[in-house]
């Protein structure tokens, strides 16, 4: 893409993005030998983060994302779960990422696992997360909010921005777009 072309929230690409903020942190495509992939009906989302760290228990994630549907709290965020990578069970689903839609999130990236592919794929939501498994979390109503999380050389704040698309994702300090 040309320097001249404008880039915005719908059509921008990670690679032309990072070019222009070169200070932008990138995701790292192998993490101890897991990648990211997308698994949601938009593959390229961004917006403001609020960040997430449980492990093999979404109470966090469903309380975040859920809604009544009449207010839009996910306001165009996305959610960064930290899931410790676990790959033994998956921290959201076709119902939770519905209720995304519904309050107005832009995407969840989750460092661990999801399920209900077939739906997710079909969603105007962004999900990026490391892999998919039958298996639902166990709910203790453990994980916490808004604090710093790091995985894949991202570390990452609430507040901060994530762009994301079939190249990767990069996140900044302050909005890019
Ligand atoms: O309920 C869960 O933990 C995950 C799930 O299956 C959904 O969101 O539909």
């Amino acid at each position: 893409m040309s320097e001249a072309t404008t880039m915005d929230k719908e059509n921008f690409v990670t690679c032309d993005l990072l070019d222009a903020h070169p200070e932008s942190q990138v995701c790292l495509p192998n993490i101890e030998g897991k990648s990211f992939y997308s698994f949601g009906g938009k593959d390229r989302f961004c917006g403001e983060i609020v960040t997430v760290k449980c492990f093999e228990d979404n109470s966090r994630v469903k309380e975040l994302l859920n809604s009544d549907g009449t207010d839009k709290n996910g306001d165009g965020k996305v959610l960064v779960v930290d899931g410790g990578g676990s790959m033994r069970c998956a921290l959201l689903g076709d119902m939770i990422a519905e209720s995304a839609i519904v309050n107005g999130w832009a995407g969840v990236v989750i460092y661990g696992c999801v399920r209900d592919v077939d739906d997710m794929a079909q969603m105007e939501l962004g999900v990026m997360a490391l892999g998919c498994i039958p298996r639902k979390s166990n709910r203790r109503d453990e994980g916490q909010t808004d604090i710093e999380i790091s995985f894949g050389d991202l570390t990452l704040n609430s507040g901060m921005f994530i762009y994301a698309d079939n190249n990767g994702m990069i996140a900044s300090d302050s909005a890019l777009l």
